[in-house]
């Protein structure tokens, strides 16, 4: 039998055999004795013939015997690893601890305790003892030097007479990611919500909304973000007075004016994060959200906005005296800031509204004209003031911009039919940002004074002057020219709504007599 020793001889010399032809070519100036004997030694061999060799039926053979051979030394390898790990993992068990969770602090704290851990020649000190009171030890001075194991190492302890090994491992990736959530916090805020174990959950991490992009009626915008940070830089002063470290605002008013769009653009302003509770969850109960309310991150690090709906108080499991002592009972939290959120204040019970628990109260209201000029502002003015050409672009029927809505619209309907007007020009393949007429700041203030003249004063809310602008992202003549129309649309609607609920209203009070 040939052994694979044997046709890598084969192989290798069917190479040098076509080797030696080779520089026999070469070296057929040099004499003609040497271009001679090599013709007649040398075999002339072929890329064909060498692989018609390794195909032929001999050394196939040994081919398929090599693979053999190796697929068995191969399995014993593996089967060898499989039987360690499982004789090791019957004798030893393995626990992992991570950093962010408190079970890897017990077992600092264990093993900062354990005596053999003092003798131990590559240990991190710390001062940190992992113990709940911390503080007291601090506050008598008697803090001991805890011996912790250093990272990047391995140390063996004995522990009732049973082998530990300890390794601290620094994750590689995980510094960069560090570095990489770092940066991303910076630019974003992250979103709190209870979930059904009545514990935090992170929802989501928006991006930080800009505070220009909510327009509120004057001095509302600046009382808020002024008031929070003087808050948030007071907490000596409270201290000093011995008046809870808490803020309470209770924003108030019509759906879609901007109650929740504020909350989250001043944590955005104040690099705080939102939590968010809903009282109208039915899990929720007094006991749940007194632990919700105590579980929330350190003082003053944290915004908790708890979107209160006192509303849903009927509903829910929460009483009202559950949400009081949640709100500034004695497990309640110092140095957040609270905002409750509803639609119906006069509702809501005077104990809950009282300075202490809700300081500040702001009332929503619909649109007001102003309101109306500053969102078509923001709408339309350059990102880029600097940039945007004086000269006007001249007036487009239509910028190109065909919504989803539009597109329905217009297969489906004429144009009277449809809220927003229809243009039949196919503009597909532009982008929205080539296909806007670049407007000076002077033009978009003209505009936006006309737009606000054409809606009337506290008669839509911002989400829907949003809603209706969004139809016209890019197209700031049309906008204006058609808020007219959509205002009478709008009317007639809500004039058929009214007529609706009258009269369903009566058939039900019919019913019931
Ligand atoms: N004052 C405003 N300025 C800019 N945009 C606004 C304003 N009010 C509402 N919007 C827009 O309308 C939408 C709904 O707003 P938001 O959720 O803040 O209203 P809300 O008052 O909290 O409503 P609800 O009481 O129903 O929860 C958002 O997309 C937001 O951008």
């Amino acid at each position: 039998m040939a052994s694979p020793i044997l046709i890598a001889q084969q192989i290798f010399s069917a190479l040098s055999n076509s080797n030696s032809n080779h520089i026999g070519c070469l070296n057929a100036t040099a004499t003609n004795a040497t271009l001679h004997s090599a013709h007649s030694t040398a075999l002339p061999i072929s890329a064909t013939s060498f692989i018609s060799l390794l195909v032929s039926y001999s050394a196939l053979q040994e081919w398929l015997k090599l693979l053999l051979f190796g697929g068995i030394l191969e399995s014993l390898r593996r089967l060898g690893l499989h039987l360690y790990y499982k004789i090791y993992g019957s004798f030893f068990i393995t626990a992992r601890f991570e950093e962010d969770d408190s079970s890897f602090d017990w077992m600092m704290l264990w093993l900062s305790k354990q005596p053999s851990w003092k003798n131990a020649r590559d240990v991190e000190i710390s001062t940190r003892s992992f113990e709940e009171d911390d503080l007291t030890a601090l506050l008598n001075r008697d803090r001991q030097l805890a011996y912790l194991p250093s990272e990047a190492s391995v140390h063996h302890l004995w522990y009732k007479r049973h082998w530990v090994r300890v390794t601290r491992i620094i994750r590689q990736g995980i510094l960069s990611s560090n570095h990489r959530y770092q940066t991303a916090q910076q630019n974003t805020i992250s979103i709190y919500t209870s979930d059904s174990n009545n514990s935090w959950r992170h929802m989501a991490s928006r991006p930080k909304r800009p505070l220009k992009s909510i327009v509120l009626d004057h001095g509302i915008k600046d009382l808020l973000i002024d008031d929070a940070r003087d808050f948030l830089a007071s907490k000596a002063w409270y201290a000093a007075r011995g008046i809870p470290f808490r803020r309470g605002y209770l924003l108030y008013g019509v759906p879609g004016s901007g109650k929740t769009s504020i909350i989250h653009g001043l944590a955005g302003e104040l690099g705080l994060d939102v939590y968010i509770v809903s009282l109208s969850r039915s899990l929720l109960d007094d006991t749940a959200l007194n632990e919700l309310i105590s579980d929330l991150p350190e003082a003053a690090k944290d915004i908790k906005d708890e979107k209160d709906k006192p509303k849903a108080l009927s509903t829910s499991k929460v009483s009202l005296s559950g949400l009081l002592n949640a709100l500034d009972g004695v497990g309640a939290q110092e140095g957040r800031i609270l905002f409750a959120t509803t639609n119906k204040y006069s509702s809501l019970d005077p104990a809950l509204c009282r300075p202490g628990r809700m300081d500040i109260h702001v009332h929503f209201k619909l649109a007001s004209k102003y309101q109306a000029r500053e969102l078509y502002r923001c709408f339309y003015l350059p990102e880029e003031e600097e940039h945007a050409d004086d000269d006007e672009s001249p007036v487009i029927a239509d910028s190109g911009y065909v919504s989803e809505e539009e597109k329905v619209a217009r297969s489906s309907s004429s144009d009277e039919d449809t809220a927003f007007p229809i243009k039949s020009a196919d503009f597909s393949g532009y982008s929205h940002h080539a296909r806007a007429p670049k407007l000076s700041s002077a033009k978009v203030a003209t505009l936006a004074a006309k737009f606000a003249g054409a809606i009337p004063e506290r008669e839509f809310s911002m989400a829907a002057l949003q809603g209706y602008l969004m139809a016209f992202k890019t197209r700031p003549y049309d906008a204006v020219r058609d808020a007219p129309e959509w205002v009478k649309k709008e009317r007639a609607e809500m004039a058929k709504k009214m007529e609706l609920s009258t009269s369903s209203e009566a058939v039900k009070e019919n019913s019931e007599t």
